[in-house]
């Protein structure tokens, strides 16, 4: 029966191939006829006639790029009535007409649809596919046993190319009897999501797009108009749902969405991991996704990454260069808004630098006129009163200049009784003092044009910092910063950690960017010289690419922003992402039980301010695609710890394959554990098998891996965010999180402390003691970073622990145990 469903479907995907060859072949005639370029229509049909072209060339590209299944999907459907549609077109509540199912239990399908990547219609304008995108297809995700609506079988079809290769099918309606074109409707195989799930994991994430769960599906086409919040455990699908998102929405309105969106992740190394998802759901240009270490303009932070609760180390240990990493006490400070207040007078203060001149002495008239010291500062403070951004303050500052020499100068009483002449001879004066090459150096010296780097590196001197932090930071605090910054030359030129990019975009907005003036082109230019524009085609398509180009580097606002793993923005963090989105609806993903940020009151609020007063439309993810359920399980016990009260995802999957536990005892070699170890996980998975350590051990933890292929992935805890593996080995979950020496064979549970009470994973209320990783105890984001290691795994887990784990006599540390 299998055999004969897939010829069934062999042959519908023919048709479908052979309609498409149809459409390249009259998109190749368009191309070809457009080449010739002679023939003149009506504006009108010339338009008509690149629509066309530019459709088929995209059925053309997709074609070309060989999907591994363009179609995956069918839905047979019971005759329906007019069903309900909600506010993004798709139906609500279709369901069967009265007299579909006859008294017998008997029924006919009355509809056949085929959903695949991109819609493909036959001669007739009948759909042959159906877009995944489109509210037809929403009953083939949103369709289950206990509302299956019009859904009698929703089957799943896995194609390579143009060879099918396999169907699956769920029965939602078991107790009808079905019968299609007069045969009774077979049902093969036993669902597709655990096919799916169970499939070995590589370096890139996959599309979902033919397993959408109904929970899922609900947020992916949620109504744009608002923000949308989505919370869920590790593996719910958060990112997935973010990304496919993104895909709908541009199907949905691609003329709005054509001010672009911008994906926000939290690190290089989830970017790379996602970044294939949307060209394998037909969509390339308009979704940028970014790390937050590379929003801010020119800024580059690259290599792994940490979040604030996080990593410490300076760059030495290994990351990639230019790439810098904040301790997590200096992180706090730095991701805090209270920075906004320290940077506003270290913008300030830098304009006093040291080598900034105590006078300004010209000649002009023949006489010397000079203004000392104090007269400068008098000036200064007068034009800082204002608001403007401080390099916009320049011309003021100038003008305050001049008007100081002029009234210094003997020549300001000239011509009292006569206004022309009076004016005539300051414009001379000004003249006269703006064109001598001193005072241009002066004014450069004195009130120069600032960058954000040369404001970030002044704050490393620590005197300075201190006086410009007043009391808004402690002066721990601020010698702290200082000293992080140390690493930048005076141009700030240097390493720079994620937290120092959201800074100098603050500081950007600060300092303010003065217009200048615009180059001209050489069109221009031969076109004053009295030369006709002359250009081919193609130069103006290159100009066209060219824009488009300077467009997407210089985009700052965006028309819809995504937000991954948004527990993790600090406030600072906040600032800079909503200034990409002022004008923008949003979607946030995110999780509290893994946030490594410690002040999340703090954070609520910019996170509140930068969503602005929209409405907002909370969803919330129950299901855990990820992990099998015997590693959740144990992944619990540490959310209980770290979040009392907050309900665990359900595990969908079970493998009967237990974690497993080993134990670096009595000063044995660590690293010949962890090697030996990631080589059994590799003998027993087919996949990727990611090396979990404390962040100050990432170095160490790619010397020990060396060699073993490109299967094994070292990563610092606060590294592994977002990612999976086919195997995880989770070295010391007590270094992970943070655990004390003190807490080794204590007895007690050393993370108790902190947890503050039950709450729901949505809850608010300050989530933490702010002790992170390697600081002096448990505290509750050192749990949750350890809760993000453990929930890595899709088919296997191993625990290696140390001294530190105190484990019993099983190899259990002391933190996992029930
Ligand atoms: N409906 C689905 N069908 C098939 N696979 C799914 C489905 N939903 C999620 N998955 C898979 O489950 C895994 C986890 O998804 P994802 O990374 O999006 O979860 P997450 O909620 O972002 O997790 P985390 O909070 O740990 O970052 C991925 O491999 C994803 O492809």
């Amino acid at each position: 029966m299998r055999d004969r469903e897939i010829r069934a479907e062999q042959s519908h995907l023919d048709a479908v191939y052979r309609r498409l060859e149809e459409k390249i072949d009259e998109a190749e005639f368009l191309m070809n006829d457009a080449s010739r370029g002679a023939q003149v229509g009506t504006p009108g049909a010339l338009a008509e006639r690149d629509a066309q072209v530019f459709r088929a060339g995209v059925h053309l590209n997709r074609l070309n790029s060989e999907f591994e299944d363009f179609l995956f999907g069918r839905v047979d459907l019971l005759a329906g009535r007019d069903g309900e549609r909600g506010a993004d077109g798709a139906y609500l509540s279709v369901e069967p007409a009265e007299d579909a199912v006859r008294p017998d239990g008997g029924a006919d399908i009355a509809e056949t649809l085929h959903i695949g990547r991109l819609g493909v219609l036959d001669a007739g304008y009948s759909p042959l596919v159906v877009d995944w995108r489109a509210p037809a297809a929403a009953p083939f995700y949103r369709a289950t046993p206990v509302a299956p609506g019009r859904v009698v079988r929703r089957r799943v079809i896995r194609s390579k190319g143009r060879r099918v290769l396999g169907v699956e099918d769920d029965l939602l309606r078991p107790e009808v009897t079905a019968r299609l074109d007069g045969a009774e409707l077979p049902v093969v195989g036993d669902g597709a999501l655990m096919a799916a799930l169970g499939r070995a994991r590589s370096h890139a994430m996959r599309d979902i797009v033919a397993s959408i769960q109904a929970e899922q599906d609900l947020v992916i086409r949620a109504p744009a108009a608002s923000v949308t919040e989505v919370e869920g455990g590790p593996g719910t699908g958060k990112t997935a749902v973010a990304l496919h998102r993104a895909a709908y929405l541009l199907y949905q309105d691609r003329r709005r969405y054509a001010g672009g969106i911008l994906i926000v992740s939290p690190t290089p190394l989830l970017v790379s991991y996602t970044e294939g998802v949307l060209p394998s759901l037909g969509e390339e240009g308009q979704v940028a996704i970014r790390a937050l270490g590379s929003l801010a303009d020119g800024v580059e932070v690259s290599g792994g990454t940490y979040g604030p609760g996080g990593a410490r180390g300076d760059g030495a240990d290994g990351a990639a260069p230019g790439t810098a990493y904040d301790s997590p006490r200096v992180a706090r400070v730095k991701g805090s808004a209270r920075m906004v207040r320290v940077l506003r007078a270290a913008a300030r203060g830098a304009l006093e630098r040291d080598t900034a001149p105590d006078r300004v002495r010209v000649v002009v008239f023949g006489a010397r006129v000079e203004l000392d010291g104090d007269e400068l500062r008098d000036i200064r403070r007068q034009v800082l009163g204002g608001t403007a951004p401080l390099n916009l303050m320049r011309p003021r500052a100038r003008r305050f200049v001049l008007d100081g020499l002029w009234r210094k100068s003997g020549a300001a009483g000239r011509h009292a009784d006569d206004p022309e002449l009076a004016a005539e001879t300051r414009a001379g004066f000004d003249e006269d003092v703006t064109t001598e090459p001193e005072f241009q150096e002066f004014m450069d010296a004195w009130w120069p044009e600032l960058t954000p780097r040369q404001v970030l590196a002044a704050m490393a001197d620590g005197r300075r910092l201190a006086r410009w932090s007043g009391r808004t930071l402690r002066s721990g605090e601020a010698a702290d910063v200082a000293r992080s910054l140390g690493r930048l030359d005076a141009d700030g030129n240097g390493p720079l950690s994620v937290h120092d990019a959201a800074l100098l975009d603050e500081l950007q907005v600060l300092l303010g960017t003065p217009a200048r003036p615009r180059q001209r082109t050489e069109t221009e230019l031969l076109a004053e010289l009295g030369v006709q524009e002359v250009t081919t085609a193609a130069d103006r398509s290159t100009s066209r690419r060219d824009r488009a180009e300077r467009l997407a580097e210089e985009r700052t606002d965006y028309a819809h922003v995504i937000v991954d793993e948004a527990q993790d923005l600090t406030p600072m963090q906040w600032r800079m992402v909503g200034r990409r989105g002022r004008h923008a609806t949003w979607t946030v993903v995110g999780d509290p039980a893994q946030s490594s940020w410690p002040d999340t009151d703090e954070a609520r609020a910019a996170r509140d301010e930068a969503l602005g007063g929209r409405p907002r439309r909370r969803f919330e993810l129950t299901v855990n695609y990820r992990n099998p359920a015997e590693v959740a399980e144990l992944a619990d016990r540490v959310l209980a710890l770290a979040m009392p009260g907050a309900a665990p995802p359900r595990a969908v999957r079970s493998t009967g394959l237990e974690p497993r536990f080993a134990a670096v005892r009595d000063g044995a070699d660590l690293g010949a554990a962890v090697r030996d170890e990631a080589r059994r996980l590799l003998d027993e998975v087919e996949g990727t098998v990611g090396v979990v350590v404390a962040m100050e051990r990432r170095a160490q933890a790619r010397k020990w891996l060396a060699g073993l292929g490109d299967r094994v992935v070292p990563l610092g805890s606060l590294e592994a965010k977002g990612l999976e593996y086919d195997a995880t080995l989770v070295v010391s979950p007590a270094e992970i999180a943070g655990a004390g020496p003190r807490h080794g064979g204590s007895g007690g549970r050393g993370g108790r402390r902190g947890g503050g009470g039950a709450r729901g994973r949505g809850g608010s209320g300050s989530g933490g003691d702010g002790s992170g990783p390697g600081g002096e105890g448990t505290g509750t984001v050192g749990l949750r970073v350890l809760y993000v290691a453990l929930t890595r795994a899709t088919q296997r887990l191993t625990i290696l622990s140390g001294e530190r784990d105190a484990p019993g006599p099983d190899g259990v540390p002391e933190l996992l145990r029930g």
